[in-house]
C-alpha cells in the first residue's frame, strides 16, 4: 500500500519501520516543517493516511483525507470532544475513518478486562475505584486518551460510577477532593516512558491492579499499520473492537 504519515516525530518515525518491514511504501510524510506538501492532490496519491500528530492539527488532518477520499487512521489523542461530529460527516459523506486511543493489542486486552472487573465491582462497594496514567514529558494531552477509554470502560459497568476527573499531578498541587460517582485519573509525567496504565480499586483491606506497561512504541505502531491494511477498500467509521475477534 501507498502510506501517507501525518505527523512524522516519535509514532511517525515507527510507524514508517514497522510498514517498510510489511511492504509497503511511503509516499508521503508530514511534519511542522514541511506543511506546503499538505494538500489534496498529495493525499489522493495514498492509499490509507496514518496520523499521529498533535491534538490542535489532527482535526484540520482529518477535513484534508475526507476532501481527498483517502481512507484515514488515526491515532492523536485530545480530540474526542469532536468525535461525534467527525463520525456523523463521515457516514454521510462515505468517507473511511479507523480512530483507537491505543492500537496495542496488551491495551485492548486490558480494555476487555477492565469493563469485566468493572461489572463484578458492582457487587463490592467496599472497593473505591482509581486510576493512574504515566506518561513521557512531552505529551501534550491529559489525561491519555487510553485512560480516558477506561474510564469509559468503568462508568459503563460500574453503577456507582458517572464521569471521571482529570488530575495532572506535577507535583504542584494536592489530590483533588472528587464527588463519590466520580473516577479519579492521576496523570503523571516523567521522562521516557512511552504509556503505563493502572485501573485499582482499594479497600480497607487489600488492592487489587490492572495495569498496562507498554516497553517501547512498536505495539502502537504495528496496531496502526495493521488498521490500515484492514482499512483499506472499506468505508465507515471503525475502531479496534471491529478489528480484533474478542
Ligand atoms: N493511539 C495510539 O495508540 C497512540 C497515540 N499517540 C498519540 O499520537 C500523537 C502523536 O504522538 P507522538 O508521535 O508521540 O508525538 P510527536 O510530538 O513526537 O509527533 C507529532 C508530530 O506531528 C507533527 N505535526 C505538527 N503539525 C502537524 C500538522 N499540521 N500535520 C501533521 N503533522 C504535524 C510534528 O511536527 P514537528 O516535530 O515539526 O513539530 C511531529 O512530527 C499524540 O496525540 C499521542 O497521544 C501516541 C502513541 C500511541
Ligand atoms: O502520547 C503518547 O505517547 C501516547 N498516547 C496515547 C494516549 O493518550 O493514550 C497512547 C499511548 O499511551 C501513548
Amino acid at each position: 500500500m501507498k502510506i501517507a504519515l501525518l505527523g512524522y516525530g516519535k509514532m511517525g518515525k515507527e510507524i514508517e519501520q514497522i510498514a517498510l518491514q510489511r511492504g509497503h511504501e511511503i509516499v508521503l510524510t508530514i511534519n511542522d516543517t514541511n506543511l506546503e506538501d499538505l494538500t489534496i492532490e498529495n493525499l489522493s496519491k495514498a492509499d490509507v493516511a496514518i496520523e499521529f500528530s498533535t491534538p490542535s492539527t489532527v482535526l484540520s488532518n482529518i477535513d484534508l483525507c475526507f476532501k481527498a477520499s483517502t481512507p484515514i487512521v488515526v491515532g492523536t489523542t485530545g480530540w474526542y470532544a469532536e468525535f461525534d461530529k467527525i463520525k456523523e460527516r463521515s457516514l454521510t459523506e462515505g468517507k473511511a475513518l479507523f480512530h483507537a486511543t491505543n492500537f496495542s493489542i496488551g491495551v485492548n486486552i486490558t480494555f476487555h478486562i477492565n469493563k469485566v472487573l468493572a461489572k463484578i465491582m458492582n457487587a463490592f462497594p467496599e472497593y473505591e475505584v482509581q486510576m493512574e496514567e504515566i506518561h513521557h514529558t512531552q505529551k501534550l494531552d491529559h489525561p491519555s486518551g487510553t485512560a480516558i477509554t477506561l474510564a469509559e470502560g468503568v462508568i459503563e459497568n460500574l453503577d456507582r460510577k458517572q464521569n471521571y476527573a482529570d488530575w495532572l499531578n506535577d507535583g504542584s498541587n494536592e489530590k483533588p477532593e472528587v464527588a463519590s460517582d466520580s473516577v479519579l485519573i492521576e496523570a503523571l509525567r516523567q521522562e521516557a516512558v512511552p504509556g503505563t496504565h493502572t485501573v485499582s480499586y482499594v479497600s480497607s483491606i487489600d488492592r487489587i491492579d490492572l495495569r498496562h506497561e507498554a516497553f517501547n512504541r512498536k505495539g502502537f505502531a504495528t496496531g496502526a499499520v495493521v488498521a490500515a491494511e484492514w482499512l483499506k477498500d472499506k468505508k465507515g467509521v471503525f475502531t479496534m473492537k471491529d478489528m480484533l475477534s474478542f
